[in-house]
């Protein structure tokens, strides 16, 4: 009865997916979509820890509350590294992920298969008011296609190939993604100290 978590984020795709893993627990998840005129909390570092303790502290800061947030995106080898940490403005900043991956593909256009390999990384940030914020973070890996391939998840999810599965992040049930995502390893993490992500317990 009355357990919850609070995740600084207004993805809608991050949130359906924290709402998935953390249903076992019976854990209910608030995000800033449920908050109105939750702040925008500017993310100016040059790492996915860095822009995960930001917008964790800062939320938490407000509401003087636990909260978790996640600083998140992909990697391409070919690319050095972009998108990285500018995964959800890649192509603007409307945040538009359709063409977020259309820029991705123009980009690798002409690098072929083998030379394709890629990343998601997930960091994510507890910040617990009058203690020191706690960070985990995961990976998968992957390769980016030449094309979209399947409708589910969000993101760059119908470019990323993922080879255990066979089959791209978008074409993976949400149950299935769950179980490999970067966001599932980050999270896996904080299994064992799930009582101090827990806000309410009324
Ligand atoms: O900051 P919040 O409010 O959480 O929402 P955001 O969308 O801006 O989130 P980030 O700053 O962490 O940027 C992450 C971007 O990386 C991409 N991304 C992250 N996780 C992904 C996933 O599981 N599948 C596909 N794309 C993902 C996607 O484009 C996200 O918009
Ligand atoms: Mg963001």
């Amino acid at each position: 009865m009355g357990k919850q978590v609070i995740i600084a984020t207004k993805n809608k795709g991050k949130a359906k997916e924290f709402v998935s893993m953390f249903s076992p627990y019976g854990i209910e998840v608030k995000t800033l979509l449920d908050i109105p005129n939750a702040p925008d909390v500017e993310e100016t570092g040059t790492t996915f820890k860095e822009n995960a303790i930001l917008k964790a502290e800062t939320i938490s800061g407000e509401m003087n509350t636990i909260v978790i947030a996640d600083d998140s995106g992909l990697a391409i080898d070919a690319l050095e590294g972009r998108p990285g940490v500018y995964s959800a403005r890649y192509a603007g900043e409307e945040k538009n992920d359709e063409a977020n991956m259309d820029k991705v593909l123009m980009e690798l256009k002409d690098i072929p298969g083998e030379d394709r390999t890629a990343r998601f990384h997930c960091a994510l940030a507890v910040a617990v008011p009058g203690e020191e914020t706690i960070t985990v973070e995961g990976t998968c890996d992957g390769h980016i296609l030449f094309e979209r391939q399947g409708t589910n998840g969000f993101g760059y999810d119908p470019i990323f190939f993922v080879k255990e599965q066979g089959k791209s992040m978008a074409e993976l049930s949400s149950s299935e993604k769950n179980k490999i995502s970067h966001r599932a390893k980050a999270l896996q993490q904080l299994k064992d100290r799930i009582d101090t992500i827990i806000v309410k317990g009324e």
